[in-house]
């Protein structure tokens, strides 16, 4: 008979938007419901560029987490043109664990990165120094290249030489889309990994695309041809260290979705971790889930494991179609109106 209830060590998530203020009171409880550490992305409008921007947003996430929980924000420092070695080091003295390369107009709150990689070389030098992970959102940007490219042609020309030119530097190729970064990842030394979404284990192009558009499934970068999609359930089948879970969960609000210029991001967080569930168990690698989920992005980072433990059970239930903002506006959850098949159980 099939499995119906599964102990794990509770997972983080490596790869998370909580955006600020008022919105954290709905992002925070959404992931520390069931993450107990998640890299907090630092996309924020004015940025997070400096080791006091993240100590005061690490602040502001604290003070959103509900009494009895237990949540660790591990921060992000943004790159930009401007950043030196020196903001790397202290960065590290503050205790911030990584830092996030976006180029450019990439993607949601990216207009303020990096324009020239090349200049960055003693950034990646001081990362290496300082033991820190170099996250990539590795898409290019030039106009000429076709969206659906943009993947494939950043590691052609940038992460490739990133990579080999900085030996000691840990590197995380993020929210990985196409079978190209799969096997650059596979083909690539220990300190490089990936993390996977569930959108883009999910759902491929048609997804987004077929039968009107879907903004809902809109994210960055975008989803791709079904063979890129089965070649990211293979890489997770796999049980490879390389691949870890995050989720991405990137909340815009319902109006900026359906807009004529939506707003690229999927607001996973409170169906993420039952919908990778899903996905293992669909691939009937459910015994994989946990490494994945709760081991090897911290082996990676050179964190430890949680010590503690929840459960998730094969009950179906629906994501609701429609969170309503104490502010006025509303947002539409990934997966709005659709069906679940394993769900977190609530410590009794
Ligand atoms: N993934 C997305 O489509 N959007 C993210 C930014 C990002 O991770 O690229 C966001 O901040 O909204
Ligand atoms: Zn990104
Ligand atoms: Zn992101």
């Amino acid at each position: 008979m099939a499995i119906q209830e599964l102990t794990i060590r509770t997972p983080d998530d490596w790869h998370l938007h909580l955006r600020d203020d008022a919105l954290l009171q709905e992002t925070v409880p959404a992931t520390s419901r069931c993450f107990e550490r998640a890299i907090i992305m630092p996309n924020l409008t004015p940025p997070v560029t400096t080791a006091a921007k993240a100590e005061a947003y690490r602040q502001r996430i604290l003070a959103a987490i509900p009494a009895g929980q237990r949540f660790e924000p591990l921060m992000t420092l943004y790159l930009t043109d401007q950043t030196s070695a020196q903001d790397i080091a202290d960065a590290k003295v503050a205790g911030v664990v990584a830092a996030k390369l976006y180029p450019a107009g990439a993607t949601t709150n990216s207009s303020a990165a990096v324009n020239s990689l090349e200049r960055l070389d003693p950034v990646f030098a001081a990362l290496a120094e300082a033991g820190m992970p170099l996250l990539v959102h590795g898409e290019v940007t030039d106009a000429e290249i076709d969206i659906f490219d943009r993947e494939k042609v950043f590691i052609d020309r940038h992460l490739s030489r990133i990579v080999a030119e900085h030996p000691q530097l840990k590197v995380v190729f993020e929210h990985i889309t196409t079978a190209d970064a799969v096997e650059f990842v596979q083909q690539g030394p220990e300190r490089l990994a990936a993390t996977l979404t569930p959108q883009h284990l999910l759902m491929n192009r048609n997804d987004l695309l077929v039968g009107g558009i879907r903004p809902h499934n809109y994210c960055l970068p975008i989803l791709k041809r079904a063979t890129h999609q089965q070649a990211l359930l293979d890489a997770v089948a796999s049980g490879s260290s390389k691949f870890f879970l995050g989720t991405d969960s990137a909340p815009h609000s319902q109006s900026s979705k359906e807009s004529s210029c939506g707003c690229a991001g999927c607001y996973s967080a409170w169906s993420a971790l039952e919908l990778y569930a899903q996905i293992f168990d669909n691939l009937g690698v459910l015994d994989k889930l946990e490494a994945f989920a709760s081991e090897h992005g911290a082996n990676f980072y050179g964190l430890p494991l949680n010590e503690s433990r929840l459960t998730l059970v094969r009950e179906s239930w629906t994501v609701p179609e429609r969170i309503q903002l104490p502010q006025g506006e509303s947002m539409v959850p990934f997966y709005a109106g659709r069906e679940v098949q394993w769900k977190l159980k609530q410590p009794s």
